[in-house]
């Protein structure tokens, strides 16, 4: 086993969850998703991409995404939250970080993603520049039971897995 590589690797960690509310687009991983309810935010509240960047931040050991995209700045209104994925795997990159794989999970009662899965995971691996079998997305219900089960909010997971360069 190469123990060198191994101390190269690091995994990050990330949650978010955003409520359902009528007036606002449903946007999971990049893609609109038809829905007569949509999540509220400062920003285009897609909270899979949230749960994303922060589990980014977290490997790099940068904080988490308020820090770097704060919710009082007018400046994220309505933002585009792949963008701000971008540009947070540009800054972990500035640091020496790469990312190696993603795996996610929405816990979202309704509506049904299966649907939409293929189109997430293509636009997910996109703004992450990985190939889409290093992607991945998971739905599930909440069973009905509490807030997530009475369709007022989608809460989403995330693991990834960053490789640090060896310092020049
Ligand atoms: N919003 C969702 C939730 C679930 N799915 C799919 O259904 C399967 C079963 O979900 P349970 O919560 O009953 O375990 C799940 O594995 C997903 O494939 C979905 O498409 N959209
Ligand atoms: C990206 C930001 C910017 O306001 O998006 P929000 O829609 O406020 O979403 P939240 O997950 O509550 O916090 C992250 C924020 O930094």
């Amino acid at each position: 086993m190469d123990v060198s590589a191994l101390q190269r690797l690091r995994v990050g960690q990330g949650y978010d969850v955003h409520r359902l509310v009528e007036g606002r687009k449903l946007i999971l991983a990049g893609v609109e998703i038809d829905s007569p309810v949509g999540l509220l935010g400062h920003s285009d509240a897609d909270a899979l991409l949230h749960a994303v960047t922060d589990a980014v931040l977290g490997a790099a050991a940068l904080g988490d995404i308020g820090r770097h995209f704060s919710d009082t700045d007018p400046a994220f209104e309505g933002a585009d939250s792949g963008v701000l994925l971008q540009k947070t795997l540009a800054l972990a990159a500035s640091k020496g970080y790469q990312l190696v794989n993603v795996d996610t999970t929405l816990i979202c009662q309704s509506p049904k993603l299966a649907p939409h899965m293929d189109r997430m995971q293509a636009c997910l691996a996109r703004l992450c520049g990985l190939d889409a079998g290093c992607v991945n997305i998971k739905a599930k219900t909440n069973e009905k039971l509490g807030y997530l089960g009475r369709k007022e909010a989608i809460e989403a997971q995330a693991v990834v897995l960053m490789i640090k360069d060896l310092p020049a």
